[in-house]
């Protein structure tokens, strides 16, 4: 007989079931991920958004409702259950310093933060990287395509979902991470099994186990496809 086996797929938001210009979720994509669900996997959001915006979304949308948000700096399990993990205050003290050697790094608007510091994407990423390591702060310089994040130290998505593991009791081959950017390369490592779309950098496509051509909502379809065989038990 052939059977499910209960997966937990992590799943990025931008660039992955959104584009990164409009942010319009696929419907399509929304509807595969719905129906993971419906056949016992768990879908979790996690991104580089809050983690409010990724919790309701996954109300509405159908999908477990737990999200990591702020690139793992935060866990939303219902309304007012949030575990905060990164510290906001470096990420303040980095980004004052950033800005007298970089003037044109500005904040993006975008809804509030509790442990990290969001930038517009209108500087050389990789020059805030170095000014951040020459100058020992503890803070990381991400880029997930759709914004640039000030992290503080050890919080990456995968700190973040290493949480949801936890509660779980799940383990490296139950995870199937899909993601587009940077910042989803901690969580592929986590995954037994991860998909690079289309549209990520040719870095991130290296770190990830599977990638497929299509891009955004396209590719997350593409991406369901690729693993499905994956989800099968004899
Ligand atoms: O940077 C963001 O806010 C969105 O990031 P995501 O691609 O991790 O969903």
């Amino acid at each position: 007989m052939i059977l499910m086996k209960p997966k937990i797929f992590a799943i990025d938001i931008d660039g992955t079931i959104t584009d990164n210009k409009g942010g319009r979720v696929d419907l399509d994509a929304l509807a595969a991920l719905r129906y993971l669900v419906k056949l016992g996997h768990k879908v979790i959001y996690v991104t580089g958004r809050s983690s409010v915006e990724a919790y309701v979304l996954s109300v509405f949308g159908g999908t477990t409702r737990i999200a990591v948000g702020e690139n793992g700096g935060i866990i939303t399990t219902g309304p007012a259950e949030h575990k905060l993990i990164g510290n906001k205050q470096k990420c303040i003290d980095a980004f004052e310093f950033l800005k007298t050697k970089i003037p044109e790094a500005i904040e993006k608007p975008v809804f509030p933060r509790l442990t990290e510091v969001v930038l517009e994407r209108n500087f050389d990423v990789n020059l805030g990287k170095k000014l951040f390591a020459e100058n020992n702060l503890d803070v990381t310089l991400t880029d997930s395509q759709y914004a640039y994040h000030i992290n503080s130290k050890g919080v990456d998505k995968a700190s973040g979902f290493l949480e949801i593991m936890n509660m779980f009791s799940a383990k490296k081959e139950d995870i199937i991470a899909i993601g587009d950017s940077e910042t989803d390369v901690p969580l592929f490592k986590l995954a037994g099994t991860s998909v690079a779309l289309g549209n990520a950098p040719q870095d991130v496509q290296s770190k990830a186990t599977i990638t497929v051509q299509g891009h955004a909502g396209d590719g997350m379809i593409e991406a369901l496809e690729a693993v499905q065989l994956k989800l099968l038990v004899e």
